[in-house]
């Protein structure tokens, strides 16, 4: 393992508890020294200052893990690694790389025989000691030759490891974006019905704990759920107030959002409940302007005069229901994607190697793996018949929140455009007529009849 930071010194320790003979590499010697005092006694973890003495102790073919910030960081691995492999060794990248570096590097190792992997990882610090979510791609030779080390120190669901090959080249890194993609769409809905019931409802910290430690025990439960329950309780040790009260209203992110949204763009698909999970972490940034505007429109949130308890019930099923939207949306991008990009990405194996130890983990992901086992070419889960059953069983709630929450004056983007994306997939016509005819109207970019076959263009106000 080359970088003994929070992900490799974890996983790592997780790879010896499974009976693996393990070795890491950092320059820093408080990190391999500290890594060989952390090992479960009876383990074998060695801890070395120079890449030469650890590539030299592997066996053939070499399997070398980094976990490196991605960037540079990646392709200055690669380097210094190239003088120590041979043809048939396997390098793997278990960081958050964009899967565009990955691809350029794929080819890049393949010309010199040696394979590389891109692979995700997800379930932070805890899960990478535990028990993570891994998702690998590259070339699939290569992949059989550490499946065993994987699927033993990956998060198990049902005995099942949470763990699948992912497919060809960039696949791993490509479904590791939009896991972190649909994790940013499900974190800023959870924030939006936070809005709702703290301002909008009144709900102290002790009552949200317990309508999330309640929907964490039905069908909501997950760990971004789970998560929140528990922050609500946690004090801060400054004040002795509830920490969540202190912290400040700017959501930092690292870009994987960002490239779900740039690539989805690309592609193109349809993700507006990323697009606007994005947006909002952006707008967040903008704290000074967000405080002077909000002195211009006097703009609070106006307190709910219903009964409590049935928006904390319509919360609840706007946000089951958005969170599939999310999914459904995610999901739908990865089917596109590894069409044009040709990666051969199973469906089925993602949703069963999501259903455990990663950060977007629900009890929801057992209905997809069943929606995908019974047609791993279904393009969008919003067709399958029993989901279909449980949005439309659910999708009431999602809309009387987001009337709810539009009139008493809480922003929430991200409800509103999981219900814009289900209305616009699920309707037969839409407006885009009239966008075709504005089209051709200024720029003669002519249109499709729904009569004819062919392209036409009209003389229009002639
Ligand atoms: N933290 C998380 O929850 C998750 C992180 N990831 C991804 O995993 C990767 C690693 O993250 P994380 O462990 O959190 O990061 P850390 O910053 O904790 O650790 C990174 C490690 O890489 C080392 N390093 C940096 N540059 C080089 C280099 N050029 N050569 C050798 N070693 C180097 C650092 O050493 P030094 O400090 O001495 O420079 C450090 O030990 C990232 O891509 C991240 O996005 C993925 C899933 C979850
Ligand atoms: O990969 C992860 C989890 O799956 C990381 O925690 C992710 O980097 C967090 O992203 P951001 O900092 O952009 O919110």
């Amino acid at each position: 393992m080359i970088g003994l930071g929070v992900m490799g010194r974890n996983l790592l320790l997780n790879m010896a508890d499974h009976g693996f003979s393990v070795i890491g590499f950092d320059k820093d010697s408080q990190k391999t020294g500290s890594l060989e005092a952390a090992a479960t006694a009876g383990t074998v973890v060695k801890g070395v200052g120079s890449l030469e003495s650890m590539v030299q102790q592997l066996q053939v073919p070499r399997k070398v893990m980094m976990l490196v910030p991605a960037g540079k960081p990646v392709d200055d691995v690669i380097e210094s690694l190239l003088p120590l492999v041979e043809k048939g060794d396997v390098i793997i990248d278990g960081g958050n790389s964009h899967y565009t570096d990955t691809l350029r590097r794929v080819k890049y190792l393949e010309e010199k025989g040696v394979h590389f992997m891109g692979m995700g990882v997800s379930g932070g610090e805890h899960g990478a000691r535990t028990g993570p979510s891994i998702m690998p791609g590259g070339n699939e030779r290569a992949y059989q030759h550490v499946k065993p080390l994987l699927e033993a120190i990956a998060a198990k669901v049902n005995g099942e490891p949470c763990t699948a090959y992912m497919g060809k080249d960039a696949a791993g890194h490509y479904v590791k974006m939009v896991h972190n993609g649909i994790e940013y769409a499900i974190m800023q809905l959870i924030s939006e019905i936070y809005d709702i019931l703290h301002k909008g409802a009144g709900l102290n910290n002790d009552e949200l704990h317990q309508v999330f430690k309640q929907w964490n025990e039905g069908e909501l439960q997950s760990y971004l759920v789970e998560i929140t329950r528990d922050i609500f309780l946690q004090k801060d040790d400054i004040t002795g107030n509830r920490l969540v009260d202190v912290i400040l209203d700017k959501a930092g992110s690292k870009g994987t959002g960002k490239w779900t949204s740039q690539d989805a763009m690309e592609l193109p698909v349809a993700v507006p409940t990323i697009d606007i999970a994005v947006a909002m972490r952006t707008i967040s940034g903008y704290k000074a302007e967000r405080v002077e505007a909000a002195k211009i429109y006097a703009n609070t949130v106006k307190p709910f005069s219903g009964e409590k308890q049935a928006i904390i019930n319509q919360a609840g099923e706007a946000l089951y229901t958005a969170i599939i939207l999310c999914y459904a949306q995610g999901l739908a991008m990865l089917f596109q994607a590894s069409r044009e990009l040709k990666m051969d990405i199973p469906l089925q194996d993602v949703v069963k190697a999501w259903r455990g130890g990663c950060i977007i983990r629900s009890t929801l992901l057992k209905d997809f793996y069943t929606a995908y086992s019974n047609n791993p070419q279904l393009a969008n889960i919003l067709l399958d018949g029993p989901l279909a059953a449980i949005v439309q069983q659910k999708l009431p709630g999602l809309r009387s929140v987001i009337v709810t929450a539009v009139q008493q004056q809480v922003p929430v983007g991200g409800l509103m455009s999981a219900l814009a994306y289900f209305d616009a997939y699920s309707t037969e016509r839409m407006s885009t007529n009239l966008i075709q005819a504005q089209r051709d109207y200024f720029g003669a970019h002519t249109y499709q009849r729904i009569d004819k076959e062919g392209s036409f263009h009209t003389e229009w106000g002639a």
